[in-house]
């Protein structure tokens, strides 16, 4: 193990076969990676900061919520790593939703190596949202869309106490801009602490504006 992966793993304070799990996962994604192509190739190099501990510091934001869905799943970032760090806490259920289905295998086999509350659906959100409405407490979207493309595909999700969690550069307060021409919602906006630029933007009660 580098320096490098003991730093993060020390700042993200979880056991020792929480530790080894993320490990398998970083292990086979760089297998995957050589025949499959999942990330981009020049992330692998900082996978450990850029990867698992930018998808880790969304957990103490989604608060209680362990029923979960991440949207737009990619490797399983950050979905696979918040399924890992919650695959002991009980009703925990993480939906992966990604429409490619050679990323889809990956996270299938990932899943069922470690054992993990995962439900893989290897579709666009637009086709299985409707089976997710009332199932989720909490929605995750990394690299998927500006926030208004996002409200567009969960804003029926995003009612009563579900909070959405999305990570986001710095055009942040643009995006709340442009999102609020079609939109009311609770946001409020969080450091990120992997990317001083970036931030983590917190989502609820989201309504068509009129
Ligand atoms: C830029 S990647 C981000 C992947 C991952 N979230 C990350 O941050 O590394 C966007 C992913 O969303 C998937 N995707 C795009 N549109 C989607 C949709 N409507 N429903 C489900 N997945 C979608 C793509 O196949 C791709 O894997």
């Amino acid at each position: 193990m580098t320096g490098v992966v003991r730093e993060v793993l020390d700042r993200l304070r979880v056991s020792r076969e929480t530790e080894e799990a993320l490990q398998v996962y970083v292990d086979q994604l760089v297998i995957w990676q050589k025949v499959k192509n999942l990330v981009g190739p020049k992330t692998l190099d900082n996978v450990w900061s850029r990867h698992v501990e930018d998808s880790a510091q969304l957990l103490p934001l989604l608060g209680t919520a362990a029923r979960l869905v991440d949207i737009g799943s990619g490797a399983g970032f950050p979905g696979l790593v918040l399924a890992i760090l919650l695959r002991e806490q009980q009703g925990a259920l993480i939906h992966l939703v990604e429409s490619n289905s050679r990323k889809c295998a990956f996270l299938r086999d990932v899943s069922r190596r470690l054992s993990l509350p995962v439900r893989v659906h290897n579709d666009r959100i637009e086709d299985v949202l409707p089976t997710l409405i009332g199932q989720v407490e909490g929605v995750t979207a990394r690299a998927l869309a500006p926030l208004s493309g996002l409200l567009d595909l969960t804003n029926e999700l995003l009612t009563g106490p579900v909070v959405g969690v999305f990570p986001k550069g710095q055009d942040v307060e643009r995006e709340l801009t442009d999102a609020s021409k079609y939109w009311t919602f609770q946001a409020s906006v969080k450091a990120s602490c992997t990317d001083s630029k970036a931030r983590i933007l917190l989502i609820s009660d989201v309504r068509r504006a009129t």
